[in-house]
């Protein structure tokens, strides 16, 4: 274990009585990719809320949460949908980018001519594109990426991948997939914490 590792320990959660996950352990580290793959309904997206603090485990401890910056993909894509792309990428932006900057960032994954269209005229695949383009401009040391490829075609995946990897070099990347091939894209370690449900 290292300083700035993330420490889960014996995380469970509940909703109403009924149990998600128990005693849930996980280390992850800095420069390492980590795929959750378990069946729809077994907690992925409840430990992400986790991590990001909109929910609170029942009990158990997360060391080394405390200043760390995340950024995060969810499985819906929330984006400002009458807006354009660099709207909507300005609106994470700390960063002093020009518009031609930020345009030449957008055209990695979207098509030039898309740029200026509003975002509800996107097709799901382009939204996505868009909703890991956000995510990838903001600082962060953990990145939570919930099923990033989903809508995307073989040829976006690989190119959305190469940028995820780019960009998450030397951080904490987690992020929940269905597939082997979608781990192996990312470079990921696959993990299945959720009590008896490992589909490796
Ligand atoms: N706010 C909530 N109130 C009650 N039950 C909830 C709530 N959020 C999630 N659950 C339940 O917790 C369980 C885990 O849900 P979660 O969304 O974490 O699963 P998941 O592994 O991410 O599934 P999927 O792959 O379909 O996204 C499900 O049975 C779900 O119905």
């Amino acid at each position: 274990m290292k300083n700035n590792d993330l420490i889960l320990q014996k995380l469970s959660k509940s909703y109403h009585g009924q149990v998600v996950f128990s005693d849930l352990s996980l280390a992850l580290s800095p420069g390492n990719a980590y795929c959750l793959m378990a069946p729809s309904g077994t907690g992925k997206t409840t430990l992400f809320r986790i991590l990001m603090g909109l929910e609170t485990p029942d009990s158990g401890t997360i060391d080394g949460l405390k200043n760390l910056k995340i950024s995060a993909v969810f499985q819906e894509d929330q984006l400002l949908e009458g807006y354009d792309v660099l709207t909507n990428l300005r609106f994470v932006c700390r960063q002093r980018l020009s518009d031609a900057e930020l345009s030449a960032y957008a055209a990695t994954l979207l098509p030039q001519n898309a740029l200026s269209q509003p975002v509800c005229e996107f097709s799901g695949g382009m939204k996505r594109r868009l909703s890991l383009l956000r995510a990838l401009l903001v600082p962060f040391d953990l990145l939570i990426l919930d099923e990033p490829f989903n809508g995307l075609d073989s040829e976006n995946r690989k190119k959305a991948a190469a940028l995820v990897r780019n960009r998450a070099q030397d951080k904490i990347l987690l992020f929940a997939a269905h597939t082997k091939e979608d781990a192996a894209l990312l470079g990921a370690e696959i993990l299945c914490p959720f009590d008896s449900y490992c589909s490796v």
